[in-house]
């Protein structure tokens, strides 16, 4: 399996030197190119789950492995979108783009050329000169999508990445989301608290329980894509996803 998560429990020690399990005993396997969906409460652990995939913490138990190899730490093949986008405001969006790509030691001009390319693809080319406090929340999150996919990353996990925005905006982000997954075919794991853009966008949904975080169950999604929110199978998806979330 491309991911496996195998018996990841996740415990902190709070002030009072109490201890807070978040997550016990996750197992979750995903394969590569799937597009997978935390859907769960506040408080269950999506993101605790999120970071540890990512790399910036590690499991109190278990493991997480990626391609045969245990995550330790955070690595260039998997990048994180967060709500708040994360862009520097004194950059124009194409310096934004080619944040990324310093790590990599490109030549100057090979990392205008693969910037300009993927503010392309999110469609910003009349904004590449544009700093981020000129644009809209939803162009602000293409450019952290631009920047994200720039790198070339394997896997793209992505916290809440349209919490901030307003419901238009956040429809036509969940579409560029599918554009760029079909043609990109990356591995995206993406939370949300939004049952409609978890059938909208996952091959399969993960649902979360609290105290402490669990797997509660996996819910297909055999859908064909682009899908049809208003159809009466997508509505039957949505409807399941609903009783099981609702269900104690
Ligand atoms: N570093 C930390 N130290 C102590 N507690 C933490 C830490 N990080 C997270 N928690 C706690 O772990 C629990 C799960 O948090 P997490 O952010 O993973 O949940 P979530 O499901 O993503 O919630 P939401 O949907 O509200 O974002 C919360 O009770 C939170 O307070």
């Amino acid at each position: 399996m491309y991911i496996s998560i195998e018996k990841v429990s996740k415990a902190f020690t709070l002030k009072d030197k109490s201890t807070l399990t978040v997550l016990d005993k996750v197992d979750l396997y995903i394969k590569e190119g799937e597009s997978i969906c935390l859907l769960g409460p506040s408080g269950c652990g999506k993101s605790t789950l999120l970071n540890l995939i990512a790399g910036f913490d590690t499991p109190s138990t278990g493991t997480i492995k990626i391609d045969g190899d245990t995550v330790t730490q955070p690595s260039i093949d998997r990048i994180v979108i967060f709500q708040n986008y994360g862009l520097l405001p004194w950059r124009n969006v194409i310096k934004n783009v080619e944040l990324g790509l310093e790590a990599k030691k490109l030549k100057r001009k090979e990392r205008r050329r693969i910037a300009e390319e993927y503010i392309k693809l999110v469609g910003l080319s009349d904004y590449k000169k544009h700093h981020p406090p000129q644009l809209s929340g939803g162009m602000q999150q293409r450019v952290a999508l631009a920047r994200a996919l720039a790198v070339e990353p394997k896997i793209l996990l992505m916290d809440e990445p349209f919490g901030a925005l307003d419901a238009m905006t956040r429809m036509h982000m969940q579409d560029e989301i599918e554009r760029i997954w079909q043609e990109k075919k990356k591995t995206i794991i993406f939370v949300t608290h939004d049952i409609e853009e978890a059938v909208f966008l996952a091959d399969r949904i993960v649902i979360m329980t609290p105290s402490p975080g669990r797997v509660k169950t996996i819910i297909e999604v055999p859908l064909p894509r682009k899908r049809d929110k208003t159809s009466l199978d997508f509505l039957k998806i949505k409807d399941k996803v609903f009783t099981e979330f609702n269900l104690k």
